[in-house]
């Protein structure tokens, strides 16, 4: 029979579809992954910003990792918005439970709008209790600001702060340059706790960037799933994330959704000569 890739996707729910879980179930969708889901809060929220956040308790949160391990499995792992230490140290001892491998961090801290979607006091149990499971973690600037305490103005700085969070445990740190803004490419870096290898693209001049980074993630959950080693999955999620970018939908009345289908829709024309 056909092998079938799942992976699970522990975060937060976007009601206007554009980050959060959606994001996630769109994108291992367009990547031939089954997506499955463990909600940790539900947001009310839209291209204008976040309306309302309500969290769910440590249980609800537990039993549903719970239902999909010991039934479904998980070829990979994606973290998003975890909210509260309690369900960071609820989601870390979910995964060491199973021996889930191919975990994807990516620390979700503010919403691009400003509203906060981690406690600030969990930052230290996102660094003691899961950074050390982590395959890969994909932090933007000012996320890997907060979890290094440093400020990362250049490209140095951004090296140094890889490899102050490698030292935290984390296998591949990823540090996003999405809010470099000054930059005509939009520039990732990736740290193996050896090399850095960086993955460019042309900057895109658009406002509609809501999810860039929750998408971004998913896909290299996605291709860890099917068996891509990182640097091939860090690939992948970056041309999906550029052609998701690129051909803005341009839905809402503020920072609009990427397009989780064009990637497909671009691969199709290459596929169909
Ligand atoms: N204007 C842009 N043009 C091209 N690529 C971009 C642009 N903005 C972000 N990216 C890419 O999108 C991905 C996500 O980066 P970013 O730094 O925006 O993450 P993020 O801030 O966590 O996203 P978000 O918080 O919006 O979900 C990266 O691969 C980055 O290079
Ligand atoms: C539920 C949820 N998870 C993550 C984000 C981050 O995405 P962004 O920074 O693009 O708003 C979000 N807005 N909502």
């Amino acid at each position: 029979m056909k092998k079938v890739y799942k992976a699970l996707t522990i975060a937060g729910s976007d009601s206007g579809g554009g980050a959060g879980i959606q994001a996630d179930l769109k994108t291992f969708q367009e990547l031939k992954v089954f997506g499955m889901s463990a909600l940790t809060a539900v947001t009310a929220q839209n291209t204008l910003g976040v309306q309302g956040v309500y969290p769910l308790s440590v249980e609800a949160v537990k039993q549903q990792i719970e239902s999909i391990g010991t039934d479904l499995g998980a070829d990979a792992v994606k973290t998003g918005m975890l909210f509260s230490s309690e369900i960071i140290q609820a989601v870390a001892e979910k995964i060491k439970q199973f021996g889930w491998k191919n975990i994807v961090v990516d620390p979700v801290m503010i919403a691009k709008g400003g509203a906060p979607l981690l406690q600030d006091e969990a930052v230290s149990a996102l660094k003691n209790d899961l950074l050390p499971l982590a395959t890969v973690i994909t932090p933007n600037i000012p996320e890997a600001e907060v979890l290094t305490a440093m400020t990362i103005r250049t490209l140095e700085d951004r090296q140094k702060a890889a490899k102050r969070l490698h030292e935290l445990g984390v296998k591949y740190v990823v540090i996003k340059g999405g809010h470099d803004e000054g930059e005509s490419e939009a520039v990732d870096l990736l740290y193996d706790g050896e090399e850095f290898s960086y993955f460019k693209s042309k900057r895109v001049k658009t406002k509609h960037t809501h999810g860039t980074g929750c998408t971004f993630a998913a896909a290299i959950t996605a291709e860890l799933a099917k068996g891509s080693n990182v640097k091939e999955a860090v690939q992948t999620a970056k041309d999906f994330i550029q052609a998701a970018i690129e051909n803005e939908l341009g839905i809402g009345h503020g920072h609009g959704p990427t397009n989780h289908w064009a990637y497909r829709e671009k691969k199709s024309v290459y596929e169909n000569g």
